[in-house]
């Protein structure tokens, strides 16, 4: 019809007009929601997408159904350009799911999706302003309840390689389903409760953190021996709030402003781990940085890496102390909210100690070796029984050996998970191995650390297994004389240089 009634030069403007027109004797109002705005995906349209879903099976005629990697779960969508109808307060509303291609001449960087996703919603004018605001807000909340009912939450890692998908989507996630809960977790029950305590608050202190003017944000440091249960503890906690994990590999990220594009990426309620920091970070980086002028003090304080002019130019392919302290307590951590920052390591003592002052990471939790209540609760779990049900005698012992033999929580288990289906020989062993640890540690005389260190403690083992060895020599074994007296000879020699 423009074609015919109006000449090439007025078609555009024409156009226009008519679509002003339209709009102005249409009763509706439309709603573009988009998948990416600017860079940043739309939690808006993410929560559509999971809103429309919980009933669009019911009364959809066509569909689109997806499941994820490792998911049990299937998810019903609107098939591309769709349309479904909903009531809300006794308004009706339609939605459409609008996919376009690209236009390939658009310019961005990283590259944006060839496809251009979206839903648009259709209220009429009159309804509009009595139910928009309400709506969309009942939207997000039944999106929330949705994603906590489906228990399905992820864990994310920061992914490998600068393919054009990676700079895409820095995050690869898959189903989280690790079992740690607080109740497993073999810890002091009463240091247990107060973590419990600390991540209840948390979680439901948007108005204390909206009225101190604090961003909603936490800190954990998890320090301690390896096997004494950091990973766990992270699990348990992700498990008892129902959040995503970011599990961020430092080593991937080759600069500070790479590092803050993966914050931007994270989702609201959500743990950010770093596990072993004190491998991860080049802390040299951080000491040149403060070479280059600026005092020591303003550094640590974790001010934005723009106003300490321009430390990502000159350090363009590292990732510094500043720029890990700015990730977590800058400007930039401030960025959605709800999130809680988990750093673990072996050896708080080689941390920097701007990364230890106060206020950087709210608690430091040190995860000790198994104390006797955290040992009764390993033997719940793998044997099915209370301590107390062992006779007294045994409990007493076992609490004596386990004080003394300061054994981790993960040599622990292997001992009972050996022997879990015969419960006196899983405490008879128990027995036997802590007190040997208990003799060894006496040994080295408090000095344990540095005796594992320099590995006086596997020779002691290996000595042990060699004297168990000799002492049992096989059934039916063919040593003839001379091969026996070289034995002894050798352990004579061994036991001298000793
Ligand atoms: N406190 C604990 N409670 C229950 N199980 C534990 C605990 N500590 C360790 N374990 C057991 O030992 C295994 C290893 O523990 P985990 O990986 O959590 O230790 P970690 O401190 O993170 O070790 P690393 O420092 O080497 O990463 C776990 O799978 C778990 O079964």
């Amino acid at each position: 019809l423009l074609q015919m009634v109006f000449p090439p030069e007025l078609r555009f403007a024409s156009l226009k007009f008519l679509n002003r027109l339209f709009n102005c004797f249409s009763f509706y109002c439309y709603y573009d929601i988009t998948e990416i705005d600017g860079v940043n995906t739309n939690e808006l349209y993410n929560a559509v997408q999971l809103y429309l879903s919980s009933f669009v099976s019911a009364s959809g005629s066509r569909l689109s159904l997806t499941r994820a990697i490792n998911s049990s779960a299937t998810t019903f969508g609107l098939s591309n350009n769709d349309c479904i109808n909903d009531v809300f307060d006794g308004v009706a509303v339609q939605w459409e799911h609008v996919v376009t291609q690209r236009q390939s001449q658009t310019y961005s960087w990283p590259p944006l999706p060839d496809e251009k996703r979206g839903f648009m919603l259709r209220i009429r004018k009159r309804d509009k302003d009595i139910i928009l605001d309400f709506y969309l807000n009942y939207i997000m909340e039944k999106a929330n309840d949705i994603r906590r009912k489906n228990q399905e939450r992820l864990l994310y890692t920061n992914s490998r390689g600068g393919s054009l998908d990676s700079r895409r989507h820095p995050w690869e996630s898959v189903p989280f389903k690790h079992p740690s809960t607080f109740d497993t977790l073999a810890m002091d029950p009463e240091r247990k409760s107060n973590i419990e305590e600390d991540l209840r608050d948390f979680a439901a202190g948007q108005a204390f953190y909206q009225r101190t003017g604090r961003a909603w944000k936490r800190g954990y440091l998890l320090y301690g021996p390896p096997g004494t249960g950091k990973s766990s503890m992270i699990a348990a906690m992700a498990n008892f709030l129902g959040y995503d994990i970011y599990d961020l590999e430092l080593t991937e990220v080759h600069s500070n402003s790479e590092l803050r594009k993966l914050l931007m990426k994270t989702s609201s309620k959500s743990i950010i781990v770093i596990e072993d920091i004190d491998c991860s970070v080049n802390l040299s980086n951080r000491a040149k940085a403060t070479h280059a002028g600026a005092p020591r003090s303003y550094y640590d304080s974790g001010a934005p890496d723009a106003a300490r002019g321009g430390e990502d130019g000159n350090n363009n392919n590292t990732i510094t102390l500043s720029g890990l302290l700015n990730f977590t307590d800058g400007l930039w951590s401030c960025c959605g909210s709800e999130r809680i920052f988990v750093f673990t390591t072996n050896h708080i003592e080689k941390l920097d100690p701007a990364l230890l002052r106060s206020g950087r990471m709210d608690m430091h939790i040190y995860m000790s070796y198994c104390s006797y209540p955290a040992l009764k609760i390993l033997l719940r779990n793998y044997l099915g029984s209370e301590a107390e049900e062992l006779g007294e005698a045994a409990a007493s012992e076992l609490r004596e050996a386990a004080e003394k033999a300061k054994m981790t929580p993960a040599d622990i288990s292997e001992v009972l998970i050996k022997n879990r289906r015969n419960k006196e020989r899983a405490v008879g062993e128990l027995l036997e191995v802590l007190r040997a640890r208990a003799e060894r540690n006496e040994k080295c005389g408090g000095l344990r650390e540095e005796c594992e260190l320099n590995g006086v403690v596997e020779e002691m083992e290996e000595e042990e297994q060699e004297k168990r060895a000799l002492e049992s020599p096989k059934e039916g074994s063919d040593c003839d004389d001379d091969s026996c007296k070289k034995v002894e000879d050798d352990d004579e020699e061994k036991e001298k240089a000793k």
